[in-house]
């Protein structure tokens, strides 16, 4: 049976203005005023011919020029990966020091590993307390290093050699105290507290309406999508951009001795907050999601159906965690649908080099007399993390800029990570000379892929490819 959402019905109307598309000039003042503020000078958002808004360079670049750095809007790390990297919640930053990551990372895998792939015996067989071992587990080889050394890393009582040449940021502590996520800056945590922590935090300073509702809420993100973490950040952010300009506008009306915002002004206000969030191209999650290949297409209204019923489970969670009266037409799932749908058509993979990768590779490009020394040092890490000791963070975000590019099997621009690029942001360079007026396009899929296998991919976002090459292609 198909779930139903009351505060759908209720705000019908404000949901509906919610989700209008922002009109062509809407669209133009909104992005140069961000292009400006950015200082990103070489490009313009503008209405394509044919579908919606696209980026069009204003300068010329040439092959491998940095056309975009784009910084995120909300994005969130993988769920799975935490374990791997420690990096600063807001702008994705490796954090701490070599010697916490590789230690962090040891001791998590440690206490995740299965039962029968951790050996709480000692290597001699004898007293179980005075030689816990944490090793790790891997399909070819089993190393195991003490705990106290795991501790000593992570307590950075242990230096590793040359580590010093790899410098990182200190972590820094939440402010509402959560123990959960840390910065690499005081500029950091609090940019990340007023922009949506503030509400989503599980410590002791949290302004979420039930931390108990947010704890139920992050435990079956976790257990099912962690995208419902990213959704939350993005209603969250609203609520708060809300808040402030309601502030603002008392403030205002107060010294001017006004009578307080009416409600009208105040869908008024939520409509502004919710601006940066207006301006991505949606369709409802559980309409535009690609059907995955174990489903046979005869299943695919009931699948279509469970997806929703699943973005039902987890706002009914959060709305009892972050609920704000005025804020109600966020919270219905027509919203809710729609910002992860958006999410689904217009984000980017969010990649950060490690550190700890750049570290081994430093080592074992030392001259062979040091590398063998050091190496009797270093080598039992590198053992004990096994095949991935240089996981990248991973996660998802959106990009209010990158997000406007559109598709082409020919590109003329590519997202990618050069060495400087140490954090979050998106990385849009030329893949060839571009002209001034030419649109800046990117590549959603492999393009190297079969025509027909470019087409099926394509279809997921709601649209066949007619770019030169498929046309060239298309038999
Ligand atoms: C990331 S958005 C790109 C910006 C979008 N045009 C807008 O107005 O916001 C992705 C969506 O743009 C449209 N799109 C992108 N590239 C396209 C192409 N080559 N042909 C047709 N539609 C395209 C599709 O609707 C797609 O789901």
């Amino acid at each position: 049976m198909e779930v139903v959402c009351p505060i759908d019905a209720q705000f019908a109307e404000q949901i509906a203005l919610l989700l209008e598309p922002p009109s062509s000039l809407q669209v133009q003042e909104y992005f140069d005023d961000i292009i400006t503020s950015k200082q990103c000078n070489g490009i313009q958002v503008k209405p394509t011919n044919d579908y919606g808004k696209g980026v069009y360079a204003d300068t010329e670049f040439e092959e491998e020029d940095l056309v975009l750095k784009d910084q995120m809007l909300i994005g969130v790390q993988h769920s799975s990966n935490k374990i791997d990297c420690l990096v600063c919640g807001y702008c994705f930053r490796f954090i701490g020091s070599i010697e916490l990551q590789i230690g962090r990372k040891l001791y998590l895998q440690g206490l995740g590993s299965p039962k029968d792939c951790f050996d709480l015996a000692s290597s001699d067989g004898s007293d179980m307390e005075d030689h816990q071992e944490f090793q790790h587990c891997s399909s070819r080889k089993r190393f195991q290093l003490p705990i106290e050394s795991i501790e000593s890393l992570m307590n950075e009582k242990l230096a590793l050699p040359y580590s010093n040449k790899f410098p990182l940021p200190s972590a820094i502590d939440c402010p509402g105290g959560c123990k959960e996520v840390y910065y690499c800056s005081k500029s950091c945590a609090q940019a990340d507290w007023e922009l949506c922590h503030s509400i989503l935090c599980t410590g002791e300073g949290s302004k979420s309406s039930s931390k108990k509702a947010l704890l139920k809420f992050i435990e079956h993100a976790n257990e099912t999508n962690d995208i419902f973490l990213l959704a939350a950040k993005a209603i969250s952010s609203t609520i708060l951009k809300y808040r402030k300009l309601k502030a603002a506008c008392n403030k205002e009306k107060e010294k001017n001795k006004i009578a307080q915002v009416l409600s009208n002004h105040k869908f008024s206000l939520l409509l502004k907050a919710w601006k940066p969030l207006s301006m991505g191209y949606k369709r409802r999650w559980w309409d535009c999601i690609a059907l995955p290949d174990d489903v046979d297409i005869s299943d695919e209204s009931s699948f279509r159906m469970q997806i929703r019923q699943l973005a039902f489970e987890s706002l009914e969670l959060l709305k009892k965690a972050i609920f704000d009266e005025e804020c109600l037409p966020l919270l219905s799932l027509e919203i809710y649908g729609h910002i992860i749908g958006m999410f689904e058509l217009n984000n980017l993979d969010l990649v950060v080099a490690s550190p700890v990768e750049d570290y081994f590779l430093y080592i074992d490009d030392l001259p062979e007399a040091e590398k063998k020394e050091v190496d009797e040092i270093t080598r039992p890490f590198l053992d004990a993390l096994g095949e991935d000791y240089s996981v990248c963070c991973q996660g998802t975000a959106f990009f209010p800029i990158q997000s406007c590019m559109n598709h082409s099997c020919c590109p003329t621009a590519k997202a990618f990570k050069r060495d400087e690029d140490r954090d979050g942001q998106a990385t849009i360079l030329a893949c060839r000379p571009i002209k001034k007026g030419e649109e800046i396009t990117i590549s959603y899929i492999d393009e190297d892929l079969q025509f027909e296998e470019r087409q099926a991919l394509l279809a997921d976002y709601g649209f066949r490819c007619k770019c030169p090459k498929c046309i060239q292609e298309d038999p």
